[in-house]
């Protein structure tokens, strides 16, 4: 089965969650994105009233043409509910995210949230993070020099770009990937990450998924993690 199908089979499982008046925080990327498909016709089906908080302008234009009502994060007074895809999930639970450059947006929702659950293929599971680059969002003034500086800590730092320029995330910021092979210690390099001066989010999204679904060839498996 390819991961793409995987990728439904916990999507699908993940809109069992929301129920009728719910806020809810809709990640991004493509498992989000057959989320979204999936809870637009479980709304029409269930006849079900939400309102979905969207962690990128790609989601909320997928969560409109699925019928979803959207509105700002600034416009609501709490989120019950957060449904997000991940890059790696590790044996305890902690993840990286920002493979679609949306980690700021989706950590501020997430944080704000009362429930958070990601949902992946089972290829995203991983005894240790770090074999998938972690994104660091930054500011684009000074961040050559802090560049030269992750360089010099040893976290093999590369700008990611597209034809030559850089990419600009939501926030017009810059992504510069660390290529870190194995983070041995995640919550040590989190506290490292929060205190350097230009970075303005990391991937590192510890401590804070409750439910991780997981796509099987074999069905979805529902995980307990806090
Ligand atoms: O963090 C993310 C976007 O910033 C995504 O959740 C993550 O990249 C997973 O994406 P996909 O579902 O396409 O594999």
């Amino acid at each position: 089965m390819n991961q793409d199908a995987l990728k439904q089979i916990a999507a699908r499982e993940a809109v069992k969650f929301v129920k009728d008046d719910m806020v809810v925080g809709l990640g991004t990327g493509s498992t989000v994105k057959y989320m979204i498909q999936a809870l637009g016709k479980r709304l029409r089906e269930k006849n079900l009233h939400i309102v979905g908080i969207p962690t990128s302008n790609r989601t909320a234009r997928r969560a409109r043409r699925a019928g979803i009502p959207i509105k700002n994060i600034d416009d609501i007074d709490h989120i019950d509910l957060t449904i997000d895809g991940a890059d790696q999930v590790d044996k305890n639970y902690q993840g990286i995210k920002g493979g679609g450059i949306a980690h700021l947006w989706e950590k501020i929702v997430a944080i704000n949230s009362t429930k958070n659950i990601w949902i992946v293929d089972e290829t995203k599971l991983t005894n240790h993070l770090g074999s998938f680059p972690l994104p660091l969002e930054v500011i684009p003034y000074g961040s050559s020099q802090l560049f030269v500086r992750l360089k010099k800590m040893g976290y093999h730092p590369t700008f990611r770009m597209s034809h030559g320029r850089h990419i600009l995330t939501h926030s017009r910021n810059y992504i510069i990937d660390l290529n870190l092979g194995q983070i041995d210690h995640p919550h040590h390099l989190s506290k490292q990450l929060d205190e350097m001066t230009g970075i303005v989010e990391h991937g590192l999204f510890l401590d804070i998924v409750n439910t991780v679904i997981v796509g099987h060839p074999d069905g979805p498996e529902i995980i307990n993690a806090r």
